[in-house]
């Protein structure tokens, strides 16, 4: 960028434009010229708020105010007409002018284009210190900003000029990540105008100033309404719930269609829990609804200002706290019924961290610790596989259903309907991976199937880890099979994983609980591997598969330590694939995706733990 341009654009008022579509006025406070980009600020529902913009972006924008602004006019006089280094007024003027959105011919953001075309977005909030006095001519950006009233949500409705500009978004589209000055606007140094312009419109400035007031005043409001002085990481807390605030959230529905898919991977969020809220921790996740999942990531400069970077991740389904049972068994392993009956093998597993909610959502709810198992992903395909059965094109195939239930625990298999036998696996001469001395149940009943469940759940391997009291500590499988004149017609395998824990949440725990999160961690990255290759079956196929792609990991391991341990990983899988220690079921599921998800989480309650820490030792020490 131009030196002299950057000179001339800071101080003026121009068009940006918002990840969800909008165009608004924001006025120019700094210039990188090796960057090529600007700084800018607005006001908005009394919060001073800013982001760095790219050159390009606000030329395309501004392209009327950018005709006028050729460096080369600034050392003509500034009586010159049309020149914007003139008194303030007459940027003011053009502002207004310019201000008028492109309405046709919007070229989306980087940001925007790069949320179309990848399915996890970052979205850094750029974070400014707030001056005290806006220099003029950002009294008179803040003045239109503020006179037209910016709508709280960010999510522009479809409605008036706006329809034209934003085409329908795929999920609703989140704000740019904003900038919320940690400090009181009072309390920020102030930055000085240029002094010639200052004496101009001191009667703009006292408009100015007193809707700064106003504006200053309803953060005050606003602190109270989230206030809770007593929070640790109050700014944190205030930061997401504004943020929250903007987004147009759109529950699923049991009324919503129910699109076909072959392989469908959804998340769910569980409110917090007891604990959680007895301690006061931040909910960083937000489903707004459509698949998408927003995770906030609180951070902090090393100048110590804070700002959240609001993550989006994209998943068939997202479920919010809200959500029942029901409605998540809807949407994954309802459709599947039909497949069992159609003589297909299905599968659905839930997979996620220890105390994430696998076991409520596929073994039933809990109130205390007694769980409801007819409320539970088990029971509700129970029922609908009783259902179809009684259903014409059915009755009449000779249909018989049976129940297994069985445990994968430390790489052995243990039946939960049989004491807790230990099974062997085996292939068979056609190369069928099988469960040896499984008992399969015969069930008639959604009773019978719960009673199954409910005896299976009361042995299955449990433990204590450091985010659920009663972890299971297994992988449980529960299948319900369909047999016709003995001979296996299709199968349900509905299996809740055990949940991975983070080694350093389990450095204080003793040798054996060390020994099954490693054991637990290793199967489950084994799944993490099948995804990769996009393999449905364990066993004999993982054995292949990891071998042909061992050497290039091979390679790949020369150039980091990462990638070696990596491999090793990897080596560990390939043998405990080859000991035939697993069942056959299906497992597809987008892993990575939901694991970088996990990772940001676990990330983003480090970063909230450790500022926590921080505050608690600014108010402990004695000054
Ligand atoms: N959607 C939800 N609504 C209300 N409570 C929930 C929800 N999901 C989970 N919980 C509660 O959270 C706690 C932990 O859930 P759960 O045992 O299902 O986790 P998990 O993922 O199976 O953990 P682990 O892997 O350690 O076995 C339980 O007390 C459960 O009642």
């Amino acid at each position: 960028m131009d030196p002299a341009l950057s000179k001339l654009l800071i101080g003026l008022a121009v068009n940006i434009s918002r990840s969800d579509g909008r165009i608004h006025s924001a006025t120019v406070k700094t210039a990188n010229v090796t960057k090529s980009t600007v700084n800018v600020e607005w006001a908005e529902k009394g919060i001073t708020k800013g982001k760095e913009v790219d050159m390009d972006e606000l030329k395309q924008l501004n392209s009327d105010l950018m005709q006028h602004l050729q460096p080369s006019r600034q050392e003509k006089p500034e009586s010159a007409p049309g020149h914007f280094a003139a008194p303030v007024s007459k940027p003011a003027k053009n502002v207004r002018a310019s201000e008028l959105p492109l309405r046709s011919s919007r070229i989306p953001t980087t940001l925007e284009r790069k949320l179309s075309s990848s399915r996890m977005t970052t979205r850094q909030t750029c974070l400014f210190r707030q001056p005290g006095l806006p220099p003029v001519v950002s009294a008179m950006a803040a003045e239109e900003v503020l006179s037209h009233d910016l709508p709280s949500s960010t999510i522009p409705k479809p409605s008036g000029y706006q329809r034209s500009l934003v085409s329908k978004p795929a999920s609703p589209l989140l704000p740019t990540a904003e900038a919320i000055c940690e400090s009181e606007a009072s309390k920020c140094a102030p930055m000085g105008p240029p002094s010639h312009r200052m004496s101009q419109v001191s009667e703009t400035n006292k408009i100015a100033n007193k809707r700064l007031s106003l504006a200053r005043n309803s953060e005050a409001q606003k602190r109270g309404k989230f206030g809770d002085t007593s929070r640790p990481n109050k700014q944190f807390y205030q930061m997401i719930e504004e943020y929250r605030e903007t987004l147009e959230k759109v529950p699923m529905s049991l009324s919503d269609p129910v699109k076909p898919h072959r392989i469908c991977v959804c998340v769910r969020k569980r409110p917090l829990n007891k604990k959680e809220l007895a301690k006061k921790e931040i909910d960083v996740v937000t489903i707004p609804g459509n698949g998408a999942l927003l995770l906030h990531e609180p951070k902090q400069k090393v100048d110590l200002t804070k700002y959240l970077e609001n993550q989006t991740f994209h998943f068939d389904y997202s479920f919010d706290e809200d959500a029942t049972n029901d409605l998540v068994y809807r949407f994954t392993a309802k459709p599947l019924v039909k497949t069992v009956f159609e003589g297909g093998m299905a599968t659905c597993f839930a997979y996620g961290q220890t105390g994430s909610g696998k076991t409520h959502t596929m073994g039933g709810d809990f109130s205390g610790k007694s769980q409801n198992s007819s409320k539970g992903i088990y029971a509700l395909a129970a029922q609908d596989v009783f259902t179809l059965l009684m259903q014409k094109r059915y009755a009449d195939m000779d249909l018989c259903p049976y129940v297994t239930f069985f445990e994968i625990y430390n790489g052995k298999v243990f039946d939960l309907l049989n004491k807790k036998a230990k099974l062997r696996v085996l292939e068979d001469e056609k190369q069928q991976v099988n469960v040896v001395g499984l008992q399969e149940v015969p069930v008639s009943s959604v009773d019978d199937v719960i009673k199954m469940i409910e005896r299976g759940s009361a042995c299955r391997t449990s433990g204590q880890t450091f985010a659920n009291a009663s972890s299971s500590r297994s992988h449980a499988v529960l299948q319900v099979i369909l047999r016709r004149r003995n001979f296996l017609h299709g199968k349900f395998s509905l299996v809740d994983l055990a949940g991975n824990e983070r080694g350093t949440d389990v450095s204080n725990n003793d040798r054996h609980t060390i020994v099954e999160t490693a054991e637990i961690n290793r199967s489950l990255l084994a799944l993490k591997v099948l995804y990769l290759l996009s393999s449905v079956y364990l066993t004999k196929w993982v054995i292949s598969i990891l071998e042909s792609v061992l050497p290039a990991f091979e390679a790949i391991s020369q150039v980091s330590e990462m990638e070696e341990m990596f491999y090793e990983e990897l080596k560990g899988c390939s043998e405990v694939a080859r000991s035939m220690e697993y069942p056959s079921f299906d497992i597809v599921a987008n892993l990575p995706e939901i694991d970088t998800f996990m990772r940001k989480l676990q990330e983003s309650y480090q970063a909230l733990r450790s500022a926590i820490e921080v505050e608690q030792r600014v108010r402990m020490s004695p000054n």
